[in-house]
């Protein structure tokens, strides 16, 4: 099967780009954020037809019960910022009636990832602040990891029909900013140690 591997940066994908190269696997590097992946994803298959995109990158983790580091399947990605504001009430995208806000990874029937599953949102700002992230656990206490392009890409092969995984590599708790507690290197390397494997 051939797959599509999207990534955000270059920095995330690094460690694999020979190993891409020599097995002939296409990737595409988005750049970071929800807009930037749909227009990049969105424009790339109307050129290919891949039998599968697979989103690679690391992730915020909302509880230190999963160690950094950990190789994780986004199963449900959630696009949390969507919807409206009514006073101190979040309104989801759902309850305004204008579409949807939650979307599924949808593996073609042959693969079959060995990974822990969780539930993951999308966001256009890192949480930071312990005010806005207790409330974000208070309204979707199922939430387990955060990036900033898995539901876009959910939402890119829906519309376009193409099966789509999310692997990710956990770097950082979702807490007050400290950008010394993150370990992106492990995270990276965990990572792509996973995808190699994964591809081989
Ligand atoms: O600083 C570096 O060396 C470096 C190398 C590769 C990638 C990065 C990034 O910062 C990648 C940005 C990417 O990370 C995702 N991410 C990671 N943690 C979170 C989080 O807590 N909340 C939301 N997104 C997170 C995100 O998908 C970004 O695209 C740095």
């Amino acid at each position: 099967m051939k797959p599509l591997i999207v990534a955000a940066t270059n920095g995330e994908i690094a460690p694999s780009i020979n190993f891409l190269t020599q097995m002939d696997i296409p990737y595409l590097i988005t750049g970071v954020g929800m807009v930037a992946t749909a227009y990049q994803l969105g424009k790339a298959l109307q050129d290919t037809r891949p039998d599968y995109v697979l989103n690679i990158g690391i992730a915020g983790a909302f509880s230190n019960t999963i160690p950094l580091g950990t190789v994780i399947q986004t199963k449900t990605d959630q696009l949390s910022e969507l919807g409206a504001e009514n006073d101190d009430i979040f309104l989801p995208i759902e309850e305004l009636g204008f579409g949807k806000s939650v979307f599924h990874s949808t593996s073609p029937p042959q693969l079959s990832v060995q990974l822990p599953s969780y539930h993951g949102i999308t966001v256009n700002t890192v949480h930071g602040n312990p005010i806005s992230i207790d409330q974000l656990k208070e309204r979707l206490p199922l939430v387990a990891t955060e990036s900033m392009e898995g539901a876009a890409v959910f939402f890119v092969c829906q519309e376009e029909r193409v099966p789509c995984l999310q692997v990710r590599a956990i770097s950082n708790y979702v807490e007050k900013r400290d950008r010394s507690a993150w370990d992106i290197t492990l995270a990276i390397e965990n990572l792509n140690l996973w995808l190699q494997e994964f591809l081989k």
